[in-house]
């Protein structure tokens, strides 16, 4: 069976709301952070590291699988949570965004998109049939539809054109899917559109009119101001139905997790956690630590006074700082260990604070310690 969304309280004050997402794989209570592991591994963590932390689902990214190890392997190891061992869910961006941030030359076309693997140059074509291909070997529980994401100050024609394109190659996919997927298996279909309101509307109710399991909010968090991200989020969250999952990609920082978890959205993922950790900034309850500043030379404080979690249990900043500084891998570990946590026990908070109708009072408590 695809997933089923359970609506369980809606916050008093907001359109924040707490639920649970049924998979096969088990069930995910939203709101919720996913971290990204890009080619089958959220990068320095185990998956006892990932379940300890509280992670409820993990990223896949389809371009780069399909890249790397490639669909003979994945298929061979009976799909992505056998190889790595991860038995919770997983989702899956659908490929259009990588080839577009990362491939070389690639010509689009009404078929699909044709690239050149950043890795080796090797041409390959992707179209909304082949993305849930690969999605469906990699054996993901959630599946993204095949989209073009655009850069925040395309124009007008291009928005449209693109979007009108995204609409054709989403009712592609899900008709391919509908055919060749597993049952248990779920797709979202993702909502484009760029800055322009009459374009998201369209696009939000030409999607929601395909009847997906699930519903992405694309075309964020790439380059645009933070208004613009809060005033296209705001306007859009409400055009996707209340019974389905509400999906913001690419995000974020605290305070775009705390806007959109605050618009309705239910799931958010970025690579920002482990990517920040492995240059050496944490994120803490009093803001981001760059812990190779010498203040921290030998401040043997925890990372965060206010965390619980295995590094600032273990470790002091000034152990931490010296790891980062002497280039060590165990610092790159420990502080993306510390950041992922951070951000999935805010979440934690986040759910509590709702079901006690006091989700503003946490995102204030939260802004003035935090420093926004
Ligand atoms: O419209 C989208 N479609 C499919 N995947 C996405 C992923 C996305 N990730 C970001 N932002 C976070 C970033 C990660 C790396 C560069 S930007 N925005 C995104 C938009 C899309």
């Amino acid at each position: 069976m695809p997933l089923k969304y359970e609506l369980i309280k809606k916050d008093k004050y907001t359109n924040a709301r707490v639920g649970v997402i049924h998979t096969a794989s088990g069930d995910i209570p939203t709101p919720i952070f996913m971290p990204v592991g890009t080619v089958g591994t959220v990068k320095t963590m185990t998956v006892d590291d990932l379940k300890e932390m509280g992670a409820k689902i993990i990223l896949g990214n389809t371009y780069h699988l399909y890249l790397k190890p490639g669909m003979d392997i994945m298929k061979k190891a009976g799909g992505l949570h056998k190889f790595m061992n991860w038995d919770r869910p997983i989702l899956t961006d659908s490929g259009g965004f990588q080839v577009f941030s990362l491939a070389d030359n690639r010509k689009i076309s009404e078929d699909g998109v044709m690239f050149r693997s950043h890795i080796d140059g090797s041409k390959h074509f992707f179209t909304p049939e082949k993305s849930i291909e690969i999605q469906n070997d990699i054996h993901s529980d959630i599946m993204m539809s095949f989209d073009e994401c655009v850069d925040a100050n395309a124009s007008y024609d291009y928005v449209k054109n693109s979007m009108e394109r995204t609409l054709r190659w989403a009712k592609r996919g899900l008709d391919y899917h509908k055919a060749n997927s597993h049952p248990d298996q779920s797709l979202f279909g993702i909502v484009q559109g760029g800055m322009f309101k009459d374009l998201r509307e369209i696009s939000a109710r030409e999607t929601v009119a395909m009847d997906f399991d699930g519903y992405s909010i694309g075309g964020l968090s790439v380059g645009e101001t933070k208004e613009e991200m809060i005033d296209i989020l705001n306007f859009t969250t409400p055009l996707l139905p209340e019974d389905k999952p509400r999906y913001n990609m690419g995000v974020g920082t605290p305070d775009y997790l705390f806007e959109s978890f605050e618009a309705g959205i239910d799931m958010a993922d970025c690579v920002l956690p482990t990517r920040i950790a492995r240059n050496g900034t944490a994120l803490t309850s009093e803001g981001r630590v760059v812990i190779k500043n010498a203040t921290y030379k030998e401040d043997f404080s925890p990372l965060d006074p206010e965390c619980d979690c295995y590094t600032c249990s273990n470790y002091s900043r000034a152990y931490l700082r010296h790891l980062v500084n002497a280039k060590e891998i165990l610092g790159a570990r420990l502080l993306s260990y510390h950041n992922l946590y951070f951000l999935l026990k805010m979440c934690e908070n986040i759910r509590e604070a709702i079901m006690n109708d006091s989700f503003l009072d946490y995102k204030k408590e939260f802004y003035e310690k935090y420093g926004y």
